[in-house]
């Protein structure tokens, strides 16, 4: 049996359109565009890339967009500042500060200044509190968009067992969140797990999420499972997911990497970015967006 690929880059590519539906009605009912700003300190060749294409999606959903690029000895000090002007400036509805940061700056005083009904990113404890104890918030891009896929296979994940692989505050924790408001039975498992392919084994749906090439082996799967990879691993053979290629012969439904759950990451990173904008204005926005 072969899986079926679960095709991320054209569902990003249906959800960005509606973005750009949604965007359109909140410029005619609010009078402006919603705002992206986007922070990216250093030079980093990788961040500069998604940066890029952060700007030209933001623009191609007929979002404003705004880029701020300072320099890597930039101190934490000035970079909070210009995080104090985003909150403040009110064509600004996201605010984004890719990730890392330099070493002589503390990410966590940076991310909890951010206004959090701005934090697109949904990395502000106020966001992962809010998701927690299930608030209406903003709720990190990469497990939202693996949500959506999700979704898309199993109309009803409810009752499913879902193993998540990896316990980062990004997509980890907050995809566990997702999946037991969702009625799944949860499992998080992680470097100090006694036995990962005994828990991933009986899974229905398994995301990985370590950032270890090829981790999560074929004969973990149980036959029929989907399995969602986080994964993007830059290796001399090319980019990679966590999972073993081999899954593919296992697994009901995969996602692919490239073309799996990273556009969806930018484009939810869109949907974010109306959404903040409609609840700031106190404009509707489509719920099922
Ligand atoms: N505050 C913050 N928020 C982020 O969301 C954030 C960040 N910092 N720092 C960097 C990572 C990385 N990231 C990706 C987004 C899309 C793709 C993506 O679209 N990947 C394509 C392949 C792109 C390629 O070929 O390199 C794919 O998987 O098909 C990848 C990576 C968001 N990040």
């Amino acid at each position: 049996m072969t899986a079926r690929l679960i095709d991320g880059k054209a569902f990003a590519a249906t959800l960005r359109d509606r973005v750009a539906t949604a965007a359109a009605a909140f410029a005619r009912d609010a009078g402006r565009k919603p705002g992206l700003a986007v922070v990216l300190v250093g030079e980093d060749p990788a961040s500069s890339v998604y940066v890029r294409s952060k700007g030209k999606a933001t623009i191609a959903a007929g979002m404003e967009s705004f880029e701020h690029r300072l320099s890597a000895d930039v101190g934490e000090a000035e970079l909070i500042a210009l995080v104090d002007r985003l909150n403040a400036d009110d064509s600004v509805d996201g605010i984004l500060v890719q990730l890392p940061l330099p070493r002589h700056i503390d990410e966590r005083a940076v991310i909890t200044r951010i206004d959090p009904d701005k934090d697109v990113d949904g990395f502000h404890p106020v966001n992962a509190g809010r998701l927690a104890t299930g608030l209406e918030g903003l709720v990190p891009c990469t497990p939202l968009g693996c949500l959506m896929l999700l979704q898309d296979i199993h109309p009803q994940l409810a009752g499913l067992e879902a193993v998540v692989i990896g316990r980062s505050n990004i997509v980890g924790k907050p995809m566990a969140a997702l999946l037991l408001q969702q009625s799944c039975t949860v499992t998080t498992v992680h470097s100090r797990t006694r036995d990962v392919m005994g828990h991933v084994r009986r899974a229905d749906i398994v995301v990985a999420a370590v950032g270890i090439p090829g981790f999560v082996q074929p004969e973990w799967i149980k036959p029929g499972a989907t399995v969602i990879d986080v994964g993007i691993n830059r290796t001399d053979a090319g980019l990679v997911g966590d999972v073993d290629p081999g899954a593919a012969e296992v697994a009901g439904a995969i996602t692919p990497v490239p073309g799996g759950v990273g556009p969806m990451t930018i484009a939810v990173l869109m949907r974010n970015t109306v959404v903040a904008a409609a609840r700031r204005a106190g404009v509707a926005v489509d719920p099922a967006l």
